[in-house]
């Protein structure tokens, strides 16, 4: 087993993935630098969000390597690799998981009272999110009485209100209509980017690869090809990117 580079924060070697026997990932490997927002393209079916939750820790590949910055993640027990999901990683689904019972703000700030932080300085955070999402007028409104759009803004402020080192997120703009989408993700990877957060982003849509530094094309399983991308400033304003796959 040997250690990965110094300034990848994640890094993936010869990932061998199969659910029920078919290959979902095929000898994948990659690495993430520290602050990199990386998109994960390819079309459906192909594996994204087989590789996002082997990086996570959410499930250990049959062969293959993970590690988050010198620890191996792949050898880690459940327990180890949960309290990593908790404490370094942030997860954004694709269509959002609220706590019924609890409000948009309590939602929110849900990570930071697990960890132990007091009520009145999560929803002080909780609620900064919230305003930065546009969605501030809904703090106390309970899931059930939010718009589908609203609920997945909630998750994103879930999900950066704790700051996680890396936050992976997987098509976390599907269930937003195209206007929304391009705002979300902007204020997305512009947190990410002010407060140093490694993203990693699942999505088979050009738009959103376009917000990222890097992407990393599957098809299949495997690892096709890797377009570079400019910089956020100059891809914002680009329609379109081609993700050669
Ligand atoms: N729990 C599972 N059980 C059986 N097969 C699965 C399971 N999860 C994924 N697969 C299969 O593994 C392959 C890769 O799936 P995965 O969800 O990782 O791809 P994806 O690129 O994220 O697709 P999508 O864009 O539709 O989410 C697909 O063929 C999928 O049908």
């Amino acid at each position: 087993m040997v250690a990965p580079p110094d300034n990848d924060v994640l890094w993936a070697r010869a990932l061998h993935v199969k659910h029920n026997g078919s290959p979902a990932l095929c000898g994948v490997s990659l690495g993430i630098r520290e602050g990199e927002i990386l998109a994960v393209g390819g079309p459906r079916g192909s594996g994204k969000t087989t590789l996002l939750q082997c990086l996570s820790g959410q499930l250990l590949p049959q062969q293959g390597e993970v590690w988050f910055n010198s620890a191996p993640v792949h050898t880690m027990g459940p327990l180890t690799r949960e309290r990593l999901r908790r404490d370094r990683f942030g997860w954004i689904d694709t269509a959002p998981v609220l706590v019924p019972e609890l409000n948009a703000w309590e939602n929110a700030a849900l990570p930071l009272m697990l960890r132990g932080c007091g009520r009145r300085a999560a929803k002080t955070a909780a609620l900064e999110w919230l305003e930065r999402l546009d969605i501030g007028h809904c703090a106390r409104k309970r899931p059930h009485a939010l718009l589908q759009a609203e609920r997945q803004r909630v998750a994103i402020a879930r999900a950066l209100v704790p700051a996680p080192k890396v936050l992976f997120a997987d098509e976390p703009t599907a269930p937003l209509h195209r206007a929304d989408r391009a705002h979300v993700l902007r204020t997305l990877t512009a947190a990410a980017r002010s407060h140093g957060i490694t993203v990693v982003l699942a999505t088979h849509d050009a738009d959103t690869a376009a917000l990222a530094d890097r992407t990393v094309s599957l098809l299949d399983g495997r690892r096709v090809n890797t377009v570079h991308l400019p910089p956020a400033a100059e891809a914002e304003g680009r329609a379109a990117c081609s993700l050669s796959v």
